[in-house]
């Protein structure tokens, strides 16, 4: 099966008169781990959001290469193709069980193997002991442990993981650094930001930096994307 891709051209993104950043091309593929980079304020959750089919950019669009095909009754045909974390993650009204089971009955793996995958994810990323817990009293830490677990869960095709370990002590770090290191081992790919080097940074391959406006690559993305797939375009 073909990998999927979403790739963007021709971005430009402004707030009012403000213009927060331009690129030209942006292939974000799976398999794919990408630092972003950029100081406070430089557009990086933006760009994710953008991505992520959450805001629409000021100029360009950005194509969906390799996914199945929309349900109909689906206006943004962005949505939903890259799974995008908020540095301040929703999380459901109920208990941390909850919040990790949600996703059952939507699985398309069996039930056994599903349950498998979160019986996983609760030793990974050391959850047991707050199960019963309502997700609305965790710490800022647990909750960005807690929403990564149900991503790890979803196994998606791609990733956007804004500010993962902001809140995170060095061990809720490293059990996090564990997760997406085996979400990347399993194929998905990711798109992190930070504004700070650190072990979680370490392992992408690639990197897109938003300086002056202008976000850039560390691959030539222009001379390998492929020709216009006008597949599903957002425009504005
Ligand atoms: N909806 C909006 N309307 C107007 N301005 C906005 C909006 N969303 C973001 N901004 C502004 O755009 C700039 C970039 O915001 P963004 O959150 O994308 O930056 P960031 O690089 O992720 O920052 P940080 O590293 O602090 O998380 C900020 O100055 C922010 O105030």
């Amino acid at each position: 099966m073909s990998k999927v891709k979403l790739i963007a051209r021709d971005l430009e993104m402004s707030f009012g008169a403000r213009l927060l950043f331009k690129a030209d091309a942006l292939a974000l593929c799976q398999g794919d781990v990408i630092y972003l980079q950029g100081d406070n304020g430089t557009g990086k959750s933006t760009l994710m959001k953008i991505l992520a089919g959450l805001m629409a950019p000021t100029k360009g669009h950005i194509e969906t290469v390799g996914f199945a095909k929309n349900a109909w009754w689906r206006r943004n045909p962005l949505l939903g193709k890259a799974v995008y974390l908020h540095q301040h993650p929703y999380l459901f009204d109920g208990t941390v069980e909850y919040n990790l089971t949600y996703g059952l009955n939507f699985s398309s793996e069996t039930k056994a193997k599903a349950k498998q995958r979160i019986t996983q994810a609760i030793e990974m990323a050391q959850l047991g002991s707050l199960l019963h817990a309502r997700a609305s009293n965790l710490s800022g830490g647990e909750r960005q442990r807690l929403a990564i677990a149900r991503a790890w869960i979803l196994q998606p095709k791609l990733l956007m993981l804004d500010e993962p370990t902001s809140n995170m002590d060095k061990d809720s770090q490293e059990l996090v650094l564990k997760m997406i290191q085996q979400l990347k081992y399993e194929g998905t790919g990711m798109l992190l930001s930070s504004h700070q080097n650190c072990a979680l940074t370490a392992i992408c391959e690639q990197q897109w930096h938003i300086e002056g406006e202008q976000v850039m690559t560390t691959y030539p993305h222009s001379q390998s994307l492929p020709a216009q797939e006008p597949l599903y375009v957002i425009a504005n």
